[in-house]
């Protein structure tokens, strides 16, 4: 079964909430309860998926804690996190679309630049931090260069630097990877891990798969439709740094087999409740 976890592996590190979802629920104008009395502990340092079938309410719960529209039913609280005077959380939060909705017309600088610059921060004076971002996702050479030139895994990186160029506390991913190839893919899978393990942020990644989320995850929270609820948590305790080697191992195939047999009880639920 799986080693267990290296002293410092965030599987057992920091046990912190950092923001929670109580019973939190979202029905739309147009009647569809999206998300029903959703509850969950985003705890500092960890890297959390949620993993579920088309529309079991991932983007949306991943969206209410983003502040991009408010819950139906229950609250998001950030315990640790200051509150401005009319009590808004002032959430320190990087944002990564399935898409990397570049601007086409604008550098790769100038698209890292945008978050800063929205808080009024010059070029000048946002050089080191863009640089910086784009270090991390190893395109700094490529500051100058436009969208078009760039394949479809670079664009993704951009798209990650101008989430990181804040130093958000908390990452939220939307399906990052989806569109891209498979070697892709792993790729962005393993830098995205050395990233986190080194900036020590916590993660909250929606997926489809479920290999992808026993590959990245200390937690995978597997979700139904109609309505969109969390069916099951599987915590992962494979120790980090993960590689090819864990990809190709005993414990690998044994989480994805418990995360793969959650994921069918939770299309079962679904299709027993339409
Ligand atoms: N703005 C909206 N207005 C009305 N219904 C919506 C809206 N956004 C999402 N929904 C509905 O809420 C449900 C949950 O959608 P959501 O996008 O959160 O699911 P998801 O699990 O992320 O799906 P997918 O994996 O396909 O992206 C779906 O039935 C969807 O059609």
């Amino acid at each position: 079964m799986a080693a267990s976890p290296a002293p410092d592996s965030p599987v057992i590190g920091p046990r912190r909430a950092l923001v929670s979802l109580n019973g939190v629920s979202k029905r739309f104008a147009s009647g569809t309860l999206a998300l029903s009395a959703m509850t969950l502990d985003i705890r500092e340092g960890e890297f959390v998926s949620l993993l579920g079938p088309s529309g079991c309410g991932k983007s949306t719960a991943l969206r209410l804690v983003a502040g991009l529209g408010t819950p139906s039913a229950g609250t998001i609280d950030w315990p640790r996190t200051p509150h401005d005077a009319a009590g808004t959380p002032e959430r320190e939060i990087g944002f990564v679309f399935q898409e990397p909705t570049l601007m086409p017309w604008a550098t790769v600088f100038k698209n890292v630049w945008l978050p800063l610059r929205l808080k009024g921060l010059s070029q000048a004076a946002a050089r080191d931090r863009v640089m910086e971002a784009l270090a991390m996702v190893g395109l700094d050479r490529f500051a100058g260069a436009y969208p078009r030139e760039l394949s479809g895994g670079m664009k993704m990186r951009v798209s990650i630097a101008r989430a990181l160029v804040t130093r958000p506390r908390l990452l939220l991913m939307d399906e990052p990877f989806a569109a891209l190839d498979e070697i892709t893919r792993i790729k962005l899978n393993d830098d995205l891990l050395r990233l986190w393990q080194g900036q020590k942020w916590t993660i909250v990644f929606v997926t489809h798969s479920v290999f992808e989320s026993v590959y990245l995850s200390t937690r995978i929270v597997v979700m139904a439709a109609r309505p969109g609820r969390v069916i099951e948590e599987v915590a992962v305790d494979a120790p980090y740094p993960r590689g090819n080697d864990y990809r190709l191992s005993a414990p690998y195939n044994a989480h994805c087999r418990t995360v793969s047999d959650a994921l069918m009880r939770a299309i079962m639920v679904a299709a027993e409740s339409k």
